[in-house]
């Protein structure tokens, strides 16, 4: 947990005037359209990645692709194709992946994670850089794993950034075994560009449970869309396998889902000024870890609903506390934890250690800036212990973390003065936020008296 030094903008945090009533389109989701671009790119034909997300992490992953010769074209709404609804695509042209070449991963996991197996295939070395926070993400499963396969990189005995991956060419691929206890991404790198190396990859967790598994299906779902064969003989359990055989990738036509994690601050908006919120094109069926939300939001109070038209999730203005194993679905703790600050009952979230290891230490940081605006929160070895307490506005440290920045948002609905430092760090995974915020306050009916919580907990 760096970057706690002299605020840059503050933005203060918008409050509520009554519930919210507002119908929103978040955009594409992150981890689909990461997945996709790297699928796109490894694959024998060209294909389209249709309503991708343009935020700082998919434009990373864009331009690390482009750097190893991938095509990659944005097309506009009416010239991507018939029937593809709103948005523009991305037209993906594969090409022989060439070195020398130079990638800047900022601190996306998934660019950090997924491009070195990709470039082990160019045929040159490849160098990565990113932010100071990525040399401190844990990076040894993807370099060791490689090397492992047949790959040679040269990181200094660094185990992390800044690396560079001598590509040889082709990758013999094989069997190998990888400790994923601190990062599903891991796993899921290794496998996307399996069908690629000679022998395709048997990856075998070694190694306390693989956290977000969610994610890991989504990965062979996407494999296996792709035209590859995926096994996954023991998914889930103690002894996690996957297996990849080697093949040719089809140019698919891929349409990314919004992102459900990134609906996460809505949902709440609704959850804790007790109003109503929808969320267009909610996907009825998903390997997204956001549609968890429905259930923990549920438990939290209010009721949620899937219509044709998105998912609209009512508050009742009550907020409960939660006890939640969040280790499945640990992207969506900072905007639970914030909820939970607001809560008539206190709340348990455990499963999430991994969770000191993303873009900050996100329980640490969490902890900290709920406690400086009054709340009463410890952490445990695994997760937060959240009292809740009269809250009092202030400034709210974000330390480079989108995800800290939409959670003290959701405070700033119904705490009065809460300052955001640095919000445009939403841009990581969602650049419209500010705006998107600001709309939905504008369709907030404001009428419905007697709805909306006192924000007083009564615990
Ligand atoms: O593969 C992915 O797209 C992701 C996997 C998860 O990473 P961890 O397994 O490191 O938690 C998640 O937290 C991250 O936001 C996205
Ligand atoms: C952990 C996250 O991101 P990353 O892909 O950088 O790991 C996140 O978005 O919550």
């Amino acid at each position: 947990m760096t970057g706690n030094s002299a605020p840059s903008a503050l933005w203060p945090a918008p409050t509520a005037s009554g519930s919210v009533d507002a119908t929103v389109t978040v955009p594409g989701s992150k981890s689909v359209t990461n997945r996709a671009l790297v699928l796109a790119a490894l694959a024998s034909e060209p294909g389209w990645v249709r309503r991708p997300l343009h935020s700082r992490d998919t434009l990373l992953m864009a331009e690390g692709l482009r750097r190893l010769g991938v095509g990659i074209e944005t097309v506009p709404n009416s010239a991507s194709g018939p029937g593809t609804g709103r948005g523009d695509a991305w037209r993906v042209i594969p090409a022989g992946l060439h070195g020398p070449a130079s990638i800047d991963v900022g601190n996306a996991g998934t660019v950090m994670r997924f491009l070195p197996p990709v470039a082990a295939l160019a045929d040159g070395p490849v160098h990565f850089d990113g932010d100071p926070r990525s040399y401190e993400r844990p990076q040894h499963g993807v370099i060791d794993a490689l090397r492992a396969l047949g790959a040679r990189i040269d990181d200094e005995g660094r185990g992390s950034f800044p690396l560079t991956v001598h590509g040889g060419g082709a990758l013999d691929g094989g069997e190998v075994d990888v400790d994923a206890s601190s990062s599903s991404q891991f796993v899921s790198a290794l496998l996307l560009s399996a069908p690629r190396f000679n022998q395709g990859v048997e990856v075998r967790h070694t190694g306390s449970s693989v956290p977000s598994l969610p994610h890991i299906r989504m990965t062979v779902e996407m494999l296996r869309a792709a035209g590859a064969q995926v096994d996954t003989p023991d998914c889930g359990g103690e002894a996690d396998v996957w297996r990849v055989a080697p093949c040719a990738l089809l140019g698919r036509d891929m349409v990314v889902e919004p992102d459900l994690s990134n609906a996460a601050p809505f949902l709440a908006a609704a959850l804790v000024t007790g109003g109503r919120v929808t969320v267009r094109d909610w996907p009825e069926r998903t390997t997204q870890p956001g549609d968890a939300l429905r259930e923990l939001f549920t438990r939290m109070g209010g009721s949620c609903e899937l219509t044709e038209q998105g998912l609209t999730f009512t508050g009742s203005g009550r907020i409960h506390g939660i006890t939640a194993d969040l280790h499945e679905v640990g992207e969506l703790t900072p905007v639970v934890a914030a909820v939970a600050a607001l809560a008539d009952s206190p709340s348990e979230l455990s499963g999430i250690a991994h969770l000191r290891l993303h873009e900050t230490d996100r329980l640490a940081a969490l902890a900290k800036e709920l406690n400086e605006l009054g709340g009463d929160v410890s952490e445990t070895a695994d997760g937060l212990v959240i009292r809740p307490r009269p809250l009092h506005g202030g400034v709210f440290h974000t330390y480079e973390d989108h995800r800290l920045a939409t959670a003290a948002a959701v405070l700033g609905l119904v705490v009065e003065g809460v300052e955001v430092e640095n919000v445009a760090t939403t841009a990581k995974t969602l650049p419209e936020f500010p705006r998107m915020w600001a709309e939905m306050l504008e369709k907030d009916a404001g009428t419905t008296a007697g709805t909306a919580p006192s924000f007083e907990p009564r615990a």
